[in-house]
């Protein structure tokens, strides 16, 4: 059984996200994702949907064979936990692949480590999604509701 660990924050669900699970998926017999912490997403503005909620959606996609919430405040230890053979890591994911493997090295670990590719066929990014809510509801110019 070749295991599989994806992650990210999933804050407002698109077709990006089921592309990489999906790749992700395929590489392996059993997907395990871990969900960010919503204390944890510091590098962006906190996600809208509430932590429980984003884990409740992911584990439902089909691509998806367990769903967990990421630790608070060490994210190797649900790797460690699972023991994944592969990691993947989405195309806008800030981790330097290198550094990574150095730190999973370093703990025992010798995933292999792999970058999924984009999806770029329509409105697949939480940011624009909501970027797209405030413009479209929210910030109409003259002659807008
Ligand atoms: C190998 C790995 C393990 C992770 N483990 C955790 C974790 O245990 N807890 C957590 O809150 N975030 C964890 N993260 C980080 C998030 O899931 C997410 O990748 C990060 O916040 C970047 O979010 P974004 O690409 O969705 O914006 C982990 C990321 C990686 C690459
Ligand atoms: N369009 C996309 N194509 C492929 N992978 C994607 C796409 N959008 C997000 N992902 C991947 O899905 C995972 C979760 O992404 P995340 O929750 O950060 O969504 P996002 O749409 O990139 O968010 P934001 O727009 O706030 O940066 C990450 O691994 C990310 O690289």
């Amino acid at each position: 059984m070749r295991r599989v660990v994806a992650t990210g924050t999933f804050d407002i669900l698109h077709p990006g996200h089921l592309y990489y699970l999906e790749e992700s998926r395929k590489l392996g017999d059993e997907l395990y994702v871990i969900v960010a912490r919503d204390a944890n997403v510091k590098h962006k503005p906190k996600p809208v949907i509430p932590e429980d909620q984003r884990l409740h959606m992911v584990a439902a996609l089909k691509p998806v064979d367990h769903a967990i919430l990421g630790d608070l405040h060490d994210m190797f230890r649900p790797i460690v936990e699972i023991r994944p053979d592969i990691i993947t890591l989405g195309f806008n994911q800030h981790f330097d692949e290198e550094r990574l493997r150095q730190n999973l090295g370093e703990r025992g670990l010798d995933a292999e480590v792999v970058r999924i590719a984009g999806y770029f066929g329509s409105l697949a990014s939480s940011s624009k999604i909501i970027e797209r809510i405030l413009n479209t509801r929210y910030r109409s110019g003259p002659g807008g509701s």
